[in-house]
């Protein structure tokens, strides 16, 4: 077993290769010995840059290059970032660890102003979620929301050449490159309610390796296991696979998950908020009845629309 050398495959933003480099080095503290190299890849979504995720095919972009060389075997897994990954997997892939969770929220980032109250009338923000869009014009309409992508280097780039008064961007990402202090505000969930995953980082392989399976159950972090997964069942109730303005945000205290939703309007004009509170056995389930809540609560014609701008999944 120890000749045998597990293959990651990986995209080559300096973020995937972190988080790639961060699995490669634990699964190696976990068992010594054990061989782990980096098999660096284009995916689409790395190419397409000038174009909103939404209008290109969605987040999917991202990962079907990395699956399909696990499914041709010239890879072994691949390190996602939980927030990327599709609800649905190929044929004989899954998701199958959890590593424990960054800071999960949104980040505030600016040269000029220290927090979303601050910014002066008209300012102009990137982000090229609608998440993210539909919170902050919720909060402040006089918002000017410019479409930003690439990947957290060349936002920041973007920034500092005054295309934007501010910025959002999780905070994971910018912890993980040793760029804490670009942030001037954390954002509460109350602000913005992170995406589904935000700050998690999964591991996908294909369900007939066993042996690669049981060597990962080292890096899965059960309580983080817990929050995505009452998470992603809930998005999964709730659409299809395109970018949306969902949120979804579970926290987990002495067993009890707290799990709330949104869904909204990208112009921020229309937002369903909702609730459950349970026990971690029922994570799945209360994702599921909450989806269902926000459906009946005005969801479901949020996102008709919004689905009608777009391409299928
Ligand atoms: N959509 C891109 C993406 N996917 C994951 C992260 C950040 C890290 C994470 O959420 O784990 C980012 C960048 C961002 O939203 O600022």
């Amino acid at each position: 077993m120890l000749n045998k050398i597990f293959r990651i495959a990986t995209r080559q933003s300096p973020l995937a290769l972190w988080q790639a480099q961060y699995v490669q080095q634990r699964l190696m503290a976990a068992h010594p010995g054990l061989q782990v190299e980096l098999v660096p890849m284009v995916t689409k979504g790395d190419i397409i840059l000038d174009t909103p995720l939404a209008k290109v095919g969605g987040k999917g972009l991202f990962v079907k290059e990395l699956e399909l060389a696990m499914l041709e075997n010239r890879a072994d897994l691949a390190v996602h970032s939980m927030k990327d990954v599709p609800v649905d997997f190929p044929e004989g892939l899954g998701l199958v660890t959890i590593c424990e969770r960054e800071d999960p929220r949104d980040a505030f980032v600016s040269n000029l102003y220290n927090s979303i109250d601050e910014l002066p009338q008209g300012a102009i923000v990137g982000t090229s979620s609608l998440r993210r869009q539909c919170q902050l014009s919720a909060r402040r309409p006089d918002l000017i929301i410019r479409s930003l992508r690439g990947n957290v280097g060349t936002r920041l780039g973007k920034l500092d050449a005054g295309e934007y008064d501010a910025i959002i961007l999780a905070a994971a990402g910018l912890k993980r490159l040793g760029l804490n202090d670009r942030i001037r505000q954390a954002m509460p969930a109350e602000i913005s309610l992170p995406a589904v995953g935000q700050g998690a980082v999964g591991i996908e392989c294909r369900l007939d390796d066993h042996e690669l399976m049981t060597l990962l159950q080292a890096l899965n972090h059960a309580d983080t296991d817990v929050c995505v997964r009452a998470e992603r069942a809930m998005n999964t109730r709730l659409e299809g696979g395109c970018q949306v303005p969902i949120g979804s945000f579970a926290v987990l205290t002495d067993d009890q998950l707290w799990l709330r939703g949104l869904v909204g309007s990208p112009d921020g004009h229309h937002m369903v908020v909702g609730e459950r509170r349970g026990p971690r056995e029922q994570a799945e389930q209360m994702g599921i009845s909450l989806a269902e809540e926000l459906l009946d609560g005005g969801a479901r014609d949020i996102l008709r629309d919004v689905y009608q701008g777009q391409p299928p999944a």
